[in-house]
């Protein structure tokens, strides 16, 4: 039996690739594109478009959405997905922790799974939880992650999971010295309990992270690179395959990857 899978943000750089995934797994079906610009926009192929999601998700037989669209428009995509009982897998950033939250709450009623994923990349996943486990053992960190200059938001979603798995095993402490003063404002970067996020945004980059633990004598550096999308389209086939099994929402792809070993 194959998924079959809509797709929002098909004309995005990951939407367009994600087609190309999806179209090659044998098992997986496109069957429905939501689009902003359907109006006056041939469509060639036989997928049909909707602008409207609450059309899209009556009207289609579908069993997962892949949303990889902006902020503003993934959280609604996702919620009502939810509500006509079909399986989101979010790779869209800058979801709010009280979004988070809700979404959680909604697929708890509706009993159905749902992926939110920062990163689908399995090295950047990695990244994440080495972050993690350097944590415990160097409280001072700062974390420096770059893109590509067509970013929304800032910092990535990376970023913020990556600051979210290293307070889980830091001790709090205030990091850089007490009298600390910016010339230029934002030169330290965001703040969060003292770890500072810098966010760089130039062409001809596409994703990478770097995090920097800083101890006596000595400097640890754990770093990712994207080098193109296709580093994502593995995450993405195996959260359409996971979400199927789920009956709740899961945030962050190592939750269903074996890292204990
Ligand atoms: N989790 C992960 O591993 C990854 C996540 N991302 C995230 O995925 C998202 C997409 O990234 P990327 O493809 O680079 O961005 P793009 O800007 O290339 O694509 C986003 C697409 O969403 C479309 N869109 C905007 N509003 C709507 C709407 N109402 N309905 C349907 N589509 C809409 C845009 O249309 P228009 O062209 O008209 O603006 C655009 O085509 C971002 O949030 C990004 O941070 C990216 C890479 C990896
Ligand atoms: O916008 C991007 O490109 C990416 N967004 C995600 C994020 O915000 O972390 C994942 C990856 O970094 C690429």
């Amino acid at each position: 039996m194959s998924i079959k899978v809509i797709i929002a943000g098909p004309r995005g750089k990951m939407g367009r690739e994600a087609i190309q995934m999806i179209e090659s797994t044998e098992h997986f079906q496109l069957v429905a594109y939501l689009d902003r610009k359907n109006k006056g926009r041939t469509n060639e192929s036989a997928i049909p478009v909707y602008e409207d999601p609450d059309k899209c998700f009556a009207e289609v037989q579908a069993d997962v959405l892949v949303d990889l669209t902006t902020p503003e428009v993934g959280f609604s995509h996702t919620e009502s997905a939810l509500k006509h009982g079909i399986r989101p897998v979010v790779g869209t950033s800058g979801f709010k922790p009280e979004e988070i939250d809700e979404l959680k709450k909604l697929a708890d009623e509706k009993k159905i799974g749902c992926i939110i994923a920062p990163n689908f990349a399995v090295g950047a996943v990695l990244l994440m939880q080495f972050a993690k486990m350097a944590a415990k053992y160097f409280p001072d960190v700062e974390i420096i992650e770059k893109h590509h200059d067509q970013k929304l938001d800032a910092p990535s979603g990376t970023a913020m999971k990556t600051l979210e798995l290293i307070k889980e095993n830091r001790t709090a402490k205030a990091q850089g010295h007490p009298n600390e003063i910016e010339t230029l404002a934002g030169a330290r970067g965001g703040e969060s309990e003292g770890i500072r996020i810098h966010s760089v945004r130039l062409p001809g980059l596409v994703a990478h992270e770097e995090v920097l633990f800083g101890g006596n004598g000595q400097l640890l550096t754990i770093k990712h690179d994207s080098m193109n999308r296709q580093s994502f389209m593995e995450g993405i086939k195996m959260s359409i395959d996971e979400v199927m099994k789920l009956d709740h929402l899961v945030y962050g792809l190592e939750n269903l990857l074996e890292l204990n070993n």
